[in-house]
């Protein structure tokens, strides 16, 4: 990994959450981050290694804990790293051009928790 792997996926996680287009605009794009995993060969076991480090991750720099929140970033890294460890049993090539950059949103919440305020 090169030491600047945490910044650039941050800065993309940070894009498809509505952060700054910092990835679409210095990075490549969501082309540049299928690329990346073109031929990894990915296992299920690193997959959900990956999955927990995130989440230990996102309690270490203290992401908001509320259900809403979690359950659409989770639902998230759950989607991409299938993504991700689908393409990266792909061959060298594929042509991600027409796949837009994700957008993530809160999803519906649903059962007996309601978010104070609403
Ligand atoms: C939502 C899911 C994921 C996202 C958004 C994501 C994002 C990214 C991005 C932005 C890069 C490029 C980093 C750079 O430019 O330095 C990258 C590279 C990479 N990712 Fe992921 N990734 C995901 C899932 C995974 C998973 C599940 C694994 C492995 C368990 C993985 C392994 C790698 C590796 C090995 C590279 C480096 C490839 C290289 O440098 O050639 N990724 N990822």
């Amino acid at each position: 990994m090169s030491p600047d792997h945490p910044a650039h996926v941050a800065a993309f996680i940070g894009e498809v959450f509505g952060g700054p287009k910092t990835y679409t605009e210095s990075h490549g794009g969501h082309r540049e981050m299928v690329m990346h995993h073109l031929g990894k060969h990915l296992t299920e076991e690193q997959r959900r290694r990956w999955i927990n480090l995130l989440a230990d991750a996102a309690d270490a720099v203290g992401l908001p804990g509320d259900p809403e929140f979690r359950s659409a970033f989770m639902a998230y890294v759950e989607w991409g790293s299938r993504l991700a460890r689908m393409n990266s049993n792909l061959g060298e090539t594929c042509d991600p051009e027409t796949e837009p950059m994700p957008a993530w949103g809160w999803g519906v919440p649903g059962g007996p928790y309601k978010a104070s305020g609403k």
